[in-house]
């Protein structure tokens, strides 16, 4: 469980939210500058709240009263924006270890050949990721991130910038993802037929504040 109560001001824009939110996929929408992308980089250890809390099941990652915060590369949190940042002067295969091969064997989620079989990377392994596609750098960043094993996954439009047949192939792979790993995720999308494919509830972000949880899935996200 994931639960979060804080504020965060950049210029003119404010940041105020708070939600509790279980297992399985959470649909993030709103319309662009609402702050989605800002309030996964404050859940991510990217930036830090002005105040409030942050905790992942009965740890406290962030509170600001008590100057507690644990920084992004002790959370445990897997990241995948929509560029897919990968390392370019490694190999596929070594942007995938990148993470998993620190992890000591027992904290291991997923086998290696489990991801490449997942998300039908393994014919890239020897590639640098310069002379990869779009779908294909978004697949092998969301492998890395998965082998990782991350305790929450956090992915901030994964699939905005890549054309229609390429959603129709890497959405399944999400799908699969999340029912394979249990994983906890936070989906951030502008595409409705992403959320209806995958989350298992949506919260609407509005001017920096995160509306109630709904199992409706708004018409307009
Ligand atoms: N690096 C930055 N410096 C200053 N202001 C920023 C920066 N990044 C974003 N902002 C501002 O913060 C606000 C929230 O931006 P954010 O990127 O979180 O929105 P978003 O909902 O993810 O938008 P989009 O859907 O367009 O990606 C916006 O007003 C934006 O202009």
């Amino acid at each position: 469980m994931l639960s979060f109560d804080f504020a965060y001001a950049r210029g003119s824009f404010h940041l105020d939210a708070r939600a509790e939110l279980a297992g399985g996929v959470t649909g993030i929408c709103g319309p662009s500058g609402s702050g989605k992308s800002t309030l996964l980089l404050l859940i991510a250890g990217l930036l830090k709240p002005q105040s409030g809390q942050l905790r992942m099941d009965d740890e406290v990652l962030v509170d600001r009263a008590r100057r507690v915060f644990v920084p992004a590369w002790q959370r445990h949190f897997g990241l995948v924006f929509q560029d897919g940042q990968l390392f370019p002067h490694l190999s596929v295969r070594d942007n995938l270890l990148y993470g998993h091969a620190r992890l000591p064997p027992e904290r291991r989620l997923l086998t290696f050949d489990t991801v490449l079989q997942l998300l039908e990377i393994g014919h890239l392994l020897e590639r640098r990721p310069a002379l990869l596609s779009g779908g294909e750098r978004q697949r092998v960043a969301l492998g890395r991130a998965l082998l990782y094993s991350p305790r929450l996954l956090l992915l901030d439009e994964p699939l905005s910038s890549l054309d229609e047949r390429l959603k129709q192939q890497i959405l399944p792979f999400l799908k699969r993802v999340k029912d394979e790993t249990r994983i906890p995720m936070l989906y951030v999308t502008h595409a409705r037929a992403e959320v209806e494919f995958l989350a298992d509830r949506v919260l609407l972000m509005e001017r920096g504040r995160l509306g109630d949880e709904t199992a409706r899935i708004p018409a307009n996200a």
